[in-house]
């Protein structure tokens, strides 16, 4: 194999490419553009996720549920006010074999416009609230960007979750349950740091009442990147779908449901990969890796005796049934006609955080050497140790990992309150945090004022001029800077003379 071809700071987005192809997560599907098989190894990540967050939605009363993956021309009539602006990315099926379709069929981009027809039939009292269902499958959005494995692809495997509540509180309550749940999969699972807000109302989704989001820094660019959304939606889709209940306290009154969205696609892998990659390819935080530890035997030179090597073998084996028993997800590297210092780059190319070297004089001194795949540290464990160690030291990377990365989101997320200092703020691939009047016409304005030719931008190689991107508003930071003083703090757009109305992190974003 040939590691890494592009170091991470000169050309991020090869490098990317080059990661998720080298590290075995993706393959390009060259039949058809903007679609990519997705491998094992991301698959082992994607399930330790799933079964760590069904098993929190179960908790919490949602079932699963699974619907057809095409939905009617008629279905998607009843959202056509907020769809139109989605529809250049529905697929159709329009044929069956050599026959025209007689009517033709979107595969989903989203199910709501599937799924609330039969919410309208199933939901009838206010017994059946809450209503909560789940479904884990995969959406077509015919993208017309420049598609990234995993970040934007035309089909992207997601859960997404859809309830229905009484009150507006109750939905507000579980909108935030959901978004702390996502925040748990990028911090505890990913060691991935994010921001929990709320998007603007030029920013959430269109059909919604209101979205909260969990806004991810990727410090190579130093864009913004969405993480996942939980939305209320209000009652905007009980009265296109006619959803309602009986009122409680009001014979022959009806109540229109308000209802929840929420959905997290496999993107939180591509946000994991850019943060904790670097220039020997992927880093993997200990909790989603599948091989947490790899044990490769050393120095068994062609000078050792066939009954020294049978005996190291057998002691390296000990060794491999000691941390399993540890709980360990450990592996051994036995392959013949490989060198230690290829299997060494093989794994760290594969991001494993933990390697394990066994020789004759690691024998002879009862020790285990070691090499942590984020900082590169080296030392040794006493053999006798290795079942406290391993699993500490691992518990230790996935921490030092959250820690690195929150320290560099903290330091690049900037608060800012005069406005010339905006622009060199972004250039220095920092998001910053403004007071905002939370205006879209503003939003939009801003756009302009931050779009401009950089000298360079940070993930094309030196010397294409791109011009740079305008910053976009992120989310309104749940937690909110102290400083803005309502009624008197101004908007910091300088073409804007509205009062501000809260900090807004603003990013060059994906
Ligand atoms: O998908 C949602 C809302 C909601 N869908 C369910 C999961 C949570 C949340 O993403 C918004 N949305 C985004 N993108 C698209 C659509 C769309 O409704 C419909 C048409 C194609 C593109
Ligand atoms: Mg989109």
């Amino acid at each position: 194999i040939i590691g890494i071809t592009v170091s991470k700071s000169e050309n991020f987005s090869q490098w990317y490419q080059e990661v998720v192809l080298k590290a075995e997560l993706i393959e390009y599907y060259t039949e058809i553009s903007g679609f990519f098989i997705m491998r094992p190894a991301t698959m082992y990540i994607w399930n330790t996720i799933r079964k760590w967050f069904q098993e929190r939605i179960e908790a919490m009363g949602v079932e699963e549920t699974n619907f057809p993956m095409f939905l009617s021309q008629k279905s998607l009539e009843k959202e056509k006010d907020h769809v139109e602006g989605f529809a250049p990315e529905l697929a159709w099926v329009t044929k069956a074999g050599d026959k025209d379709l007689e009517v033709p069929v979107a595969v989903r981009p989203t199910s709501e416009a599937v799924m609330y027809p039969y919410y309208s039939k199933w939901i009838r009292s206010h017994r059946d609230l809450p209503f909560r269902l789940n479904q884990w499958n995969s959406v077509v959005r015919w993208e017309a960007k420049q598609t990234t494995p995993f970040l934007r692809a035309r089909e992207f495997m997601w859960q997404e979750g859809h309830t229905a509540h009484l009150t507006e509180q109750l939905a507000g309550e579980e909108v935030l349950q959901i978004l702390e749940l996502y925040a748990g999969i990028y911090e505890q699972l990913l060691a991935v740091p994010v921001v929990r807000g709320r998007k603007t109302e030029a920013e959430k989704f269109a059909g919604g009442y209101y979205t909260t989001t969990v806004e991810g820094y990727i410090p190579s660019n130093g864009r913004g990147i969405q993480g996942a959304t939980s939305h209320c939606l209000g009652q905007n889709f009980s009265k296109m779908f006619d959803i309602t209940v009986e009122d409680p306290n009001e014979k022959g009154k009806h109540i229109h449901v308000w209802q929840n969205s929420w959905g997290l696609s496999t993107r939180v892998i591509g946000v994991m990969v850019m943060i904790h990659g670097d220039d020997k390819g992927l880093v993997l935080p200990p909790r989603i890796a599948k091989i947490q530890s790899i044990l490769i035997p050393v120095g068994l030179t062609a000078k050792m005796t066939a009954e020294d090597k049978e005996k190291h073998l057998k002691h390296l084996d000990e060794i491999f049934n000691t941390l399993k028993k540890a709980g360990v997800r450990v592996d051994v590297d036995l392959r013949d006609g490989y060198t230690p210092a290829w299997k060494f780059n093989d794994w760290e190319l594969k991001g494993v955080p933990l390697r394990l070297e066994f020789g004759p004089k690691d024998a002879a001194k009862e020790v285990v050497s070691y090499a942590r795949r984020d900082t590169g540290e080296k030392g040794t464990i006493p053999i006798a140790e290795l079942t406290t160690k391993v699993p500490e030291m691992l518990e230790t990377i996935q921490q030092d990992m959250y820690n690195k990365a929150d320290a560099a989101y903290r330091a690049h997320r900037l608060k800012i309150t005069n406005w010339d200092e905006v622009v060199p703020a972004l250039d220095a691939k920092n998001v910053v945090i403004i007071p905002h009047c939370l205006v879209p016409a503003c939003e939009e304005k801003i756009k302009e004022l931050t779009t401009g030719r950089s000298d360079e931008s940070p993930d094309t190689p030196e010397g294409q001029k791109a011009p740079s991107m305008g910053m976009k508003s992120l989310c309104i930071p749940f937690e909110q800077p102290e400083g803005l003083v309502k009624g008197e703090t101004k908007c910091l757009n300088p073409e804007c003379d509205r009062l501000a109305e809260q900090w807004c992190m603003f990013g060059r974003s994906y």
